[in-house]
This record gives structure tokens, C-alpha cells and sequence, in this order.
């Protein structure tokens, strides 16, 4: 592109007009295609679209999480994939703080200046340090509030010379869809939201709206998780009992936060029992109350967590471990809303919806009699089951770019990323304790690491043996030397043939690497399970 053409508008041809706004129905793919325009007609060569969250300035409606300003990238191009997990406290990111903080409109930052790039080491390539290169940042506000960030990067200087203009008129666009999907979501909000009919006397607080949504999805969320989202906010505006299953460390807490803060219930209490951790002889006055004088030690009434959840919800963890008479209890309160403090005979009414999580199979809980099958039943009215993270594609990189950045933040860093080996071992890893154990493998990882060798300029890149995942390197690192090579296609195959042919034999070779795992072999392809199993199932390699 010719860098001295002063561009007056985002000159969006009228076909990519349209897709725009059809994405507005959908905002996770709005932003990406926002960005995807941008790269098409601005000489930049990455770009990031922030939303502020958090902070006494910060944001849009409905924005809480906690007192500290952060930024948390919606989309992003020509950053690495654990840039959309990150987060970006304004307190650490002068050239952000300034962007957002009250400039006119967009920002530029000279290739010699010396305020620390947010995205230094995050440009894949370019090494642990971004050199000279030209930075342009535009403040986004809705309704008059701050909203949001765009920025811009180009390798080289004075790239931007000459495209302020244009970039002012991308960042009015931005403003212009964010202010739609901002009125969209109040829309539904507003629809949503129950009357604040009861006195709720809880002693819990209220659980923050947002609290856990945003750590569940990063955007551009893997197929498997972007529909088991999309399923939470359905079921969510319902008043059904919820039963999220899944294995140890997946997310099933932040499900049910997330369940919660999107439902209708919302402004009312949000109540958790870890059902494990209730001593047995207690489960029962835990949950349902007791009266004055119940057993000895009972020595005046007390309110258990049915009646603290009234006009809320009540999230019972770990449900496959409540003792036998509890569950019986359970089945009434889950049958007619009602309750029974322990010693009294009285009815109570409570208005609770219920979300249990176990990660133990009930069903067959039930059929061994450990489990009663009446509450079962009852509890698995809608069962929403959270994918395993080896099931989730590249998700571990944008969840990798959530934990590097709290990590970076309490060690003091500039920046804290993964080597090319590191995002390798971690996409193949079958990660058996899920989400968990990423998050504790990068936190001791970037301890170890940082007590191993120095960071260099404030930068520390984590590799596989940091991480704890060196077999894995061995995995990937392994040259095809087991599997057959690549013969080559013969010369005469039409292209679309000779395109499937190398596809079917890449297939193969890959599943051979990982021993006939059909998700590794998709990780290591960079695709999805259930895509790799369509693409084999068309290609006749799979019934
Ligand atoms: N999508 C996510 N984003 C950020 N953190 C996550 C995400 N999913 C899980 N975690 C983190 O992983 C850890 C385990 O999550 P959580 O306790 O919700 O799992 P769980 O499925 O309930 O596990 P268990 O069955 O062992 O109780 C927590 O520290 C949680 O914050």
C-alpha cells in the first residue's frame, strides 16, 4: 500500500459492509472480522481490539470485576494465540494507560519511544523485543463512557504516516458497532431480569455478575467450548435444575457462576456447598437449617444454605458425595421448593434454582445404589457437560495467555510468554487434570524459571522442560522416522484429488505419531475432534 495516501474513510466495500453487519448478530465473530478488515485495507500488521473491564473508570454497563482497570482483548491479528487470554492491567501498560486515558483520538507512539509495547515478545518472530516500529492506539467510548482500545502495530517506522485519518475512521466504526452490541446485550438484560421481589437478609454477598464469565471464554473459544457457552446462556434465562458434569479441573465452578450471572436471578445471591467438605454429621443443618435447641450445640435458630439462596442460587459441588439422608431431604426441596429446618416440622418455601456439579459418574453411581436415582433424576434435568481442555484444541494457548499474564504481574515482569517448543508440547499434552493443572504448571513453570536464569530485558520464555512437559517435546520433536514418508502423489492427480490424497496422508502420518489418538492427531493438526472426524469420514477413512 502506498504509506503517503491519506484515506478519509474506512473505504469498506459494500459486500464487506454487509458481512459486518450481519456479524453483529453474532459479536464473537464480529470482532475478528473488524480486525480482518482492518489488516485487508490499514498497512498494519497486527491489530487488537481491547474492552476495559474492572477499574472506577472502566466501562460498560454491568462491568464489575474488582477495582483494578484492565483491558482484555475481544480479537486480535498478528499476535501470538495466548494474547486473547491475557489481560492487561492499565496500571502496567503506560502506552494503554495512555491511549485509554482520555487522548482525543488516536494516539501514535514513535518508533524511539520509550514506553514499554504491551505486545513486546507477543509478535510472533520478532524475538523478545519489538524494535523500531510505529504504534497507534484509538480510545473507544460508548454513550460518552470508555468502552475500549484499537490498537495498531507496523514493523517498521513511519509505517502509519499518512493513515491517522483512516485509523480514526476504523476506530469510529469500532465505536459505532460497539455501541449496537452494548444497546443489544442492555436490551436483554433488561428482559431478563427478575423483579427484586425478596428480602434476602443473605450473608453471602451477592456474587458479582460477571465474576467467572469472562475466564470461561476467551474469545475465539474452540467449537466444543463456543457451543457449551452458547448452551449456558440458553439454559441460563430457564428456572431448570442444572447438573454440569465433567472431569477434575474443566471449570465446572466457573459454569455455575457463569449459569448464574446470566440468569434472571442475577442481582440475588449466588450460595456454593462443596458437599465433599460437609462434615456428615452437619450436612443436613448446613443445608436446610436447624431450630433452637435441634442437637446439643444447636443454641439458637439458624438459617441453612436453601433458605440463604432464596430468590437466588443455590450451586451444590461435588452433589455425587452427599450422604444418603441428606439426599432424601434434597428430593423435596428439589420437588416443591420446600424445606425443613432440622428439629422442626414446619414447611419453609424457598424460591431457589439449583446447580450441582459432579465430576463422578452418577448414573452409574445410581445403579451401584450409591446415589438415589429419584434425585438423580431431579438434578440431571438439564445436564450440561464441560469438554475436557485435550478436547478443546488451541483454547490451552489462549487459557496458557490468561495464567502468563497473572504470573507476569506477580513477578514483576515485562513479559512472561512460551517458546514455539513450549505451545507445541502444550497442544499435544493430554492434560489429565484439565484447566487445573495448566494453571499450576505455569505458575510453577515461570517460578522455576525465573529462579533457573535471569529474564532477559524483563522478558522470561517458558520452555517444555520449565513446564514440566519435556516427553512431550520428545513426542513432537521426533522425526517421522516410525511412520512410512510421504510418497509422492503421482503427477497426473487433478488438483482437488491430489489436494485430498495429501490430506488423507497427513491424517494418517498423524495418527500414527500419536498411536491411533484421534485428538491428538487433531491438535497436532491444529483442528478441532469433531472437524477431524468429518474431514476423515469424507475422505473415507472413518466409517
Ligand atoms: N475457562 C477458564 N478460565 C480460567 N480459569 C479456569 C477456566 N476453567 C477452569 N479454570 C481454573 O481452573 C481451576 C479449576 O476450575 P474449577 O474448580 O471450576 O474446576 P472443576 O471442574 O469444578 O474441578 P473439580 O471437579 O476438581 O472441583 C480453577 O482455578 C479455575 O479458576
Amino acid at each position: 500500500m502506498d504509506n503517503g495516501a491519506v484515506i478519509p474513510t474506512t473505504a469498506l466495500a459494500p459486500d464487506e459492509a454487509a458481512t459486518l453487519l450481519r456479524a453483529l448478530e453474532e459479536p464473537a465473530r464480529l470482532w475478528p472480522l473488524l480486525l480482518d478488515l482492518m489488516v485487508r485495507h490499514l498497512p498494519c500488521d497486527a491489530c487488537a481490539l481491547l474492552r476495559h473491564e474492572g477499574g472506577a473508570g472502566g466501562g460498560q454497563e454491568g462491568a464489575g470485576g474488582g477495582d483494578e482497570a484492565l483491558l482484555v482483548p475481544l480479537a486480535t491479528r498478528g499476535l501470538s494465540p495466548d494474547t486473547l487470554g491475557r489481560r492487561f492491567p492499565l496500571d502496567d501498560h503506560p502506552r494503554l494507560r495512555a491511549i485509554a486515558g482520555g487522548a482525543a483520538g488516536p494516539l501514535r507512539f514513535p518508533a524511539d519511544c520509550d514506553l514499554p509495547d504491551p505486545y513486546d515478545g507477543l509478535i510472533p518472530d520478532q524475538g523478545d523485543r519489538l524494535h523500531v516500529h510505529d504504534c497507534i492506539g484509538a480510545p473507544l467510548a460508548v454513550d460518552g463512557r470508555p468502552w475500549g482500545v484499537l490498537t495498531l502495530d507496523a514493523l517498521n517506522a513511519g509505517r502509519f504516516d499518512g493513515w491517522e485519518e483512516a485509523i480514526a475512521a476504523w476506530a469510529r466504526l469500532a465505536e459505532a458497532l460497539a455501541a449496537t452490541v452494548e444497546s443489544r446485550a442492555a436490551a436483554v438484560r433488561q428482559a431478563t431480569m427478575r423483579p427484586p421481589a425478596f428480602d434476602h437478609q443473605a450473608e453471602q454477598q451477592p456474587a458479582d455478575p460477571r465474576a467467572g464469565a469472562d475466564m470461561l471464554a476467551p474469545p475465539g473459544a474452540s467449537p466444543a467450548m463456543a457451543a457449551l457457552l452458547a448452551e449456558i446462556d440458553t439454559v441460563a434465562a430457564s428456572d431448570l435444575v442444572v447438573l454440569v458434569l465433567g472431569e477434575t479441573g474443566v471449570g465446572k465452578e466457573l459454569v455455575a457462576h457463569r449459569l448464574h450471572a446470566r440468569s434472571g436471578r442475577s442481582a440475588g445471591p449466588l450460595v456454593q456447598v462443596n458437599c465433599a467438605a460437609l462434615p456428615e454429621a452437619l450436612v443436613e443443618s448446613e443445608l436446610f437449617g436447624h431450630v433452637r435447641g435441634a442437637f446439643s450445640g444447636a443454641l439458637a435458630d439458624r438459617r441453612g444454605k436453601f433458605e440463604l439462596a432464596d430468590g437466588g442460587t443455590l450451586f451444590l459441588d461435588e452433589v455425587g458425595e452427599l450422604p444418603a439422608a441428606a439426599q432424601a431431604k434434597m428430593l423435596r426441596a428439589l420437588q416443591n421448593g420446600e424445606i425443613q429446618r432440622v428439629g422442626s416440622d414446619r414447611n419453609i418455601t424457598v424460591d431457589v434454582r439449583v446447580v450441582a456439579a459432579t465430576n463422578r459418574d452418577l448414573a452409574t453411581e445410581v445403579r451401584e445404589g450409591r446415589f438415589r436415582a429419584d434425585v438423580y433424576h431431579r438434578l440431571s434435568v438439564y445436564p450440561l457437560r464441560v469438554p475436557p481442555l485435550r478436547d478443546r484444541g488451541a483454547d490451552v494457548l489462549r487459557l496458557a495467555g490468561l495464567f502468563l499474564e497473572r504470573n507476569r504481574a506477580r513477578l514483576g515482569l515485562r513479559n512472561l510468554r512460551l517458546s514455539a517448543g513450549a505451545e507445541r508440547c502444550m497442544l499435544v499434552y493430554p492434560w489429565p487434570g484439565n484447566v487445573r493443572e495448566l494453571e499450576h504448571a505455569i505458575g510453577r513453570g515461570a517460578i522455576r524459571a525465573r529462579v533457573a536464569r535471569p529474564p532477559d530485558g524483563g522478558v522470561l520464555t517458558l520452555t517444555p522442560v520449565d513446564l514440566g512437559l519435556e516427553d512431550g517435546e520428545a513426542a513432537v520433536a521426533t522425526p517421522a522416522a516410525e511412520p512410512p514418508p510421504l510418497v509422492p502423489l503421482p503427477g497426473v492427480l487433478p488438483l482437488r484429488e491430489a489436494t485430498e490424497e495429501v490430506q488423507r496422508r497427513l491424517i494418517q502420518d498423524r495418527l500414527q505419531r500419536h498411536g491411533g489418538n484421534w485428538a491428538q492427531a487433531a491438535r497436532s493438526l491444529g483442528l478441532d475432534r469433531s472437524n477431524l472426524f468429518r474431514l476423515a469420514r469424507r475422505l473415507g477413512l472413518r466409517e
